[in-house]
């Protein structure tokens, strides 16, 4: 039986009295590239950081790699935190620090591991993420919005974890460099046998990259199921997202 590494079972998350989330169920399986759809505001970021423990739910469970998250604090939570990684939108990289020293930062809660070491890993997560080793010494502001979101990826795999959560990894990026991108995540995932837990508005990632599909809308996980399977779904949102102007024969993204 597939294994999953995420369950998120009766989720149910608000902000004050707007319900963005109701009864929400969702699985990740170890291994796969979930990509995570759904329209402007319904709420695929706040999933993401529910799941990572940063925002807490009005009701339901979120377990990671079978532990609650909710239910950890202190160590256990440190512990299960190393096993994942997170690439936020923006890349949240610290500016004051060169991207070798941003990669290093979740490498300086670990135990006995010198600096030189932290020096030498970070530098090989820097190249892992497809930057150049000039890259190593330059601060956010002096890279391009591609170069940004390598550092953060760089960063999310700074502690080698099971599950890597990308926040749109693709968006602001031009098509030659999100079609490099999306390679780069198939690429990580098949080399470190990675589970990839990633929201996306980009069609063209879905199609290169994803194993299968969740859709949000109405306040929770609508569908999922692989590409081919979201053009036969019967939900306006689905179908015109599915089939409108912007999408495309589900071949093509194999030529
Ligand atoms: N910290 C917060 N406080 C109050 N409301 C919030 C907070 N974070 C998110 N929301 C609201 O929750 C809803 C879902 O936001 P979220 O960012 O998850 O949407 P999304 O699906 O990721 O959207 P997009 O595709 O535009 O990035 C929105 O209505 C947003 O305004």
């Amino acid at each position: 039986m597939t294994e999953n590494v995420i369950e998120v079972r009766g989720l149910t998350t608000r902000f004050g009295s707007h319900v963005v989330h109701e009864a929400l169920d969702l699985d990740l399986r170890r291994g796969e590239i979930l990509g995570v759809v759904g329209g402007s505001g319904t709420g695929k970021s706040v999933l993401l950081r529910t799941i990572v423990g940063l925002i807490r739910p009005a009701k339901g469970s979120v377990r990671v790699l079978g532990q609650d998250v909710s239910a950890l604090s202190g160590q256990a939570r440190e512990s299960l935190e190393r096993r994942w990684g997170v690439m936020f939108q923006d890349g949240a990289l610290f500016s004051a620090l060169s991207v070798q020293e941003n990669v290093e930062v979740p490498m300086r809660s670990v135990p006995n591991l010198a600096p030189d070491q932290r020096q030498s890993l970070a530098q090989l997560k820097v190249s892992m993420a497809g930057l150049p080793w000039s890259a190593n010494d330059k601060y956010p502001a002096e890279l391009s919005g591609g170069m940004k979101k390598r550092a953060g990826l760089a960063r999310a795999l700074a502690l080698d974890p099971e599950i890597v959560f990308l926040d749109e990894p693709t968006a602001g990026l031009d098509p030659i460099g999100a079609d490099a991108f999306d390679r780069l995540i198939v690429g990580l995932r098949d080399a470190l046998n990675l589970s990839v837990f990633l929201v996306t508005h980009d069609l063209d990632t879905l199609h290169a990259c994803c194993d299968r599909v969740a859709v949000l809308a109405e306040r929770k996980v609508l569908t999922t199921g692989t590409m081919a399977e979201m053009l036969d779904v019967d939900h306006p949102w689905v179908h015109e997202y599915f089939h409108g102007p912007r999408a495309r024969a589900p071949d093509k993204g194999k030529e």
